[in-house]
């Protein structure tokens, strides 16, 4: 990825602190339009606070974050979504008693003001079409399993226009073919245009998927590069060495 490709997410030396806790420290990188870029880093590493700063949870002490070339520093969440950017949560939060459709819907209203609901709930049912989960529509959301709640999750996102789509853990306690069918699905996600930005401790998952990795310690970016060139970094191997993911992939 190079120079002349068009820019989706920006970060700046983006730092933030709990009281004396440096969290995230200095985190600048990169995110290219159709690029799926992962996130990765032993625990307590700042991925989490890092996803929460880039989704407008909470707001940098200091540095500065650009989506598609606008300054959204302190931008909040609405507006970031507003602007292109999408989150599809690890726990996931639908609306229980709401239909899969419904909730669907609920993304389509919130991320395009002024869309009306047929409209709404008719682009709700071509990503529930897109995300393999047409024949769930009815059901209510609390009866779904977890990878469709994951898929739901995911079309929920979408249905809000994202450019760029976050993703936290999606694959965090699926079983290994249920795995499979995420990763197609966050692909599938990518072929229609949307560039990913997702964290995830599988190691497999970050080699099938990623096309960079940017890896984080201590809140700080120690490597960023391919999965191969990053997974052969003497920082990275130190860092994951003792920790119970590993680097074993
Ligand atoms: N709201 C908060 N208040 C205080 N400290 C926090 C808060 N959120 C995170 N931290 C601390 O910041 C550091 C980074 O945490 P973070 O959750 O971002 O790491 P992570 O890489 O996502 O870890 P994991 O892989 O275990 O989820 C940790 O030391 C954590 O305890």
């Amino acid at each position: 990825m190079s120079a002349g490709l068009e820019v989706v997410l920006r970060a700046e030396r983006l730092s933030k602190s709990f009281g004396g806790l440096k969290a995230v420290q200095n985190v600048s990188f990169t995110h290219y339009a159709g690029e799926i870029l992962a996130v990765i880093g032993p625990n307590g590493a700042g991925k989490t606070t890092l996803l929460n700063l880039l989704s407008g949870v909470y707001r940098p002490s200091s540095g500065r974050l650009e989506l598609l070339g606008q300054d959204i520093t302190h931008a909040p969440m609405e507006r970031r979504c507003h602007a292109g950017l999408g989150r599809a949560f690890q726990v996931v939060r639908p609306f229980p008693e709401m239909t899969v459709l419904e909730n669907v819907t609920v993304g389509a209203l919130f991320g395009m003001p002024g869309t009306r609901l047929p409209e709404a709930r008719e682009r709700a049912y071509d990503l529930l079409e897109r995300t393999g989960l047409a024949d769930q529509a009815d059901r209510a959301a609390h009866e779904l399993t977890l990878l469709q709640d994951k898929r739901m999750e995911v079309a929920r996102a979408l249905a809000t226009h994202p450019r760029v789509l976050l993703l936290d853990e999606v694959m965090a306690g699926l079983r290994p073919g249920e795995a499979a069918e995420a990763v197609e699905l966050v692909r599938s996600v990518r072929d229609g245009g949307i560039s990913v930005l997702f964290i995830e401790h599988i190691m497999p998952v970050v080699r099938d998927l990623a096309d960079r990795v940017v890896v984080m310690d201590g809140g700080e970016v120690i490597a960023t590069g391919s999965y191969r060139e990053v997974t052969a970094h003497p920082q990275v191997v130190t860092a994951y060495l003792g920790t119970e993911e590993g680097l074993g992939a």
